[in-house]
Order: C-alpha cells, then structure tokens, then sequence
C-alpha cells in the first residue's frame, strides 16, 4: 500500500482555496505565488535567492522524479517560501540522487503541496495577476477543518505586497568572498579557475552559482561584495568589469544599489547586469519600472535580439520590468520578449555598460544567450587593450 501523505490546502488572498497533501515540513508558509513553466530544474528552482517571498507552483505536472541531489543548488539554502506541484511521483530515479524531493523539502524547513490542480491555479494567476497565498500543511493525522481554511485565507490577505520590497538586502552574502569554480561537465565535474585574465567585482543582490561559474569559466576571477558595498568599495578592488546580480523584491527601494551602479557606469568601468541588476542598471540610468502582471517564469521564454534579429529560447524569473517609454537617450532597447513585446535588453550608448532582464545563466534552461556572457569579457578585453 501506498504511504498516506498529511494533508494541506492552499488557499489565495482572493479566498480561492485548494486541498493536496504535504510533501515538506509541516506548518505555514505564505507569499506571492507565481507559476512557472520550465519542464526540469526544480532544485535550481527552489534555490534561486530571486524566489524569495514567492511560492512557486511548477505547471510541469511530475515534479521530483530525479530526486536531489548537492550539486544542482543555486544558493546554499532553498529560497523559494514555498512549492506548489501537481503529482510527486511513487518512484524517483537518478544516478546522482542522493535524497529525495520531500525528503530535501522537510531537511530545508520548506512548507509544500501537491495533489492540486496546478492548471486551475495557473489560470487563476494568469487571468487575475500573481496574488498572496498561503500553504497550511498539517501534522500527520490530522484533518482539514473550517477553521484552517479560514486561517489560511486571512494570513494569504494579511501578507505584505511584493511592491515595495527591498529583498536584495535579505539575501545578500554578509562578507565579500572570492569566487573560482567553473561550470559542471559530465564525469569532470566542477573544476577550478586557475590563471584568471580578468578580475570581476560581482553586485550579490541574490546570485546564482551559474552566473558565477560562467564568468569563472570565462578566464574571470570573481569578487563577490555585500549588496549595500558602494562603487568607493567596489574600485578598491580595482577590477576590470562589474557585474550587478539577479535578485527578489523589488528593485525601486533598492537605492543604495542604484547610487552604486550609477557612480561606476560613469566612471565608465565595463558593467554588466542580469535581472534585478538589469533593472538596477536602468534605474541608475534614469528609467523606470513597473510591477508586472504575473511576470515571466520558465525556460521556454523567446527573446529576441534587436541588433541581429536572432531569436533566443531563453529562461526567465522576475516580476517587474523596465519601462520601454521611460528610456533616457543614453539608454537603448536591445533585446525585447516575443511572448509580450516588453523589454529584454538595455545597453548605454554612453558607456560600456549593458544588461539583460532574463536569465543568461540559465540553470535550469536553455543555454542560447549565453553570447552575452562572451560580450561582457569582450568589453573588457577592450578596455585593456
Ligand atoms: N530574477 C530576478 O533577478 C528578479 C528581479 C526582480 N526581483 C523581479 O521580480 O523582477
């Protein structure tokens, strides 16, 4: 017989509510719930800092059938509040598991559901926009009652609104650090960063392991610095290019790393942004933002490049987006969303200095533009030419 799982619900602010069971610890977990569409990487996923604050329902319907394992983890910790899937699979299988899913999700004290119809709720949020929600799952052997659903249903309405909040600060490293590893090969693994041509001072406003290693991969030596570091800070280590990191929250209340990014494009150091550093870029530039209805989250997201006309499948993570009306006359679009039309892409015209709203590093995702890693280098190699 089948091992019974405790039961759970999700209930939406907007009162809507649904019953599963719970496949992570037990308790509540609330936040701005968001669905995304990519078909692998749950544990990049769930480790990405970006996903702070957000439950993230997976439309992909069989989540966990690989198991976890160390390496796939984009942060040392799940960030993600909480996970919402449809069927977790009796069996799980991999030559490199070495827990499994719920397994992983009760060790890491995060709040899961499953068995819910992740169609109706991604219908939900793509008629209505991303709302508060809230996961209750309950001890073994007990029963849902009224009163729990009620629960549920005031703490998802009590929760604060995504608009507004500086998260980057949250989970941001306390200390700078050096970064080395490289990217993960089939029987090598990672490897190691050994005679660097170029040094990078990356922004952590939530970083992604990959977007280190691909710049370690790259021939960069990496500096990681706090995300309150200013650009004084930063030039002391006097670097070769500066990166500004992906990130949660919102990227308008974040003005000491707009002041930051502001100081060091004009001083006219090679820069390059993805995500919260994209919108950080262009704020610093004189754009401006908005929140956006329920944002773009998945794998399978076409971009196009304005300059070449090439067409990337990309991956992508964020909530807000840059303004395409609110360009200053230095900053122009490069790259825009064939899904919606918004931006993708800004560079300067003004200083070397260019940015992408998506997820280059692409962990979990497709890996075609990853160019813009190649870019970032070739504007320092220019520079020190
Ligand atoms: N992945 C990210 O860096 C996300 C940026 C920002 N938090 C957003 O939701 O738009």
């Amino acid at each position: 017989m089948l091992p019974q799982l405790p039961q759970a619900l999700l209930a939406l602010a907007d009162g809507t509510v649904f019953r599963g069971t719970s496949i992570g610890a037990a308790g509540h977990t609330v936040g701005e719930v968001v669905f995304n569409t990519a078909l692998t990487g749950y544990q990049e996923i769930l480790t990405d800092p970006s996903y702070c604050r957000q439950i993230v329902t997976l439309t992909y319907p069989h989540i966990g059938n690989v198991g976890v394992n160390p390496e796939d983890i984009e942060a040392t910790k799940v960030h993600a509040a909480g996970l919402i899937i449809k069927d977790l699979p009796v069996l799980e299988s991999n030559f490199r598991m070495t827990q499994t899913l719920p397994q992983y999700l009760r060790e890491q004290g995060t709040v899961a559901i499953a068995g819910i119809d992740t169609r109706r709720l991604t219908r939900i949020l793509r008629t209505k926009g991303a709302q508060n929600g809230c996961i209750l799952a309950l001890p073994e052997g007990q029963s849902i009652t009224e009163a729990h659903v009620q629960e549920a249903i005031a703490k998802a309405q009590a929760a604060p609104s995504m608009a507004g909040l500086d998260l980057a600060k949250v989970v941001s490293t306390d200390g700078p650090y050096e970064w080395s590893e490289t990217e993960w090969k089939l029987g090598a693994g990672y490897g190691r960063q050994s005679a660097p041509r170029f040094h990078v001072v990356a922004y952590d406003f939530g970083v992604k392991r990959n977007i280190l290693r691909m710049l370690a991969e790259r021939g960069c030596k990496v500096t990681v610095l706090p995300a309150t570091s200013t650009a004084a800070e930063a030039l002391k280590h006097q670097p070769d290019g500066i990166f500004l990191s992906n990130g949660p929250g919102d990227p308008e209340p974040c003005d000491y790393a707009i002041e930051a990014a502001r100081e060091l494009i004009e001083h006219g150091i090679p820069t390059f942004g993805i995500c919260l550093g994209h919108q950080i870029m262009a704020l610093a530039s004189g754009a401006k933002t908005f929140k956006m209805k329920f944002g773009h989250h998945g794998a399978n997201h076409p971009v196009k490049d304005l300059d070449t006309g090439r067409v990337s499948i990309t991956s992508q993570n964020h909530g807000f987006a840059v303004d395409e009306k609110s360009l200053p006359a230095n900053l122009r679009a490069t790259h825009v969303s064939l899904f919606d039309g918004t931006l993708q892409g800004l560079a300067r015209t003004d200083r070397p200095a260019f940015c992408f709203q998506g997820h280059p590093e692409a962990s979990p995702g497709p890996h075609d533009i990853g160019y813009l890693f190649d870019r970032f280098v070739a504007l320092m190699e220019n520079k020190n030419a």
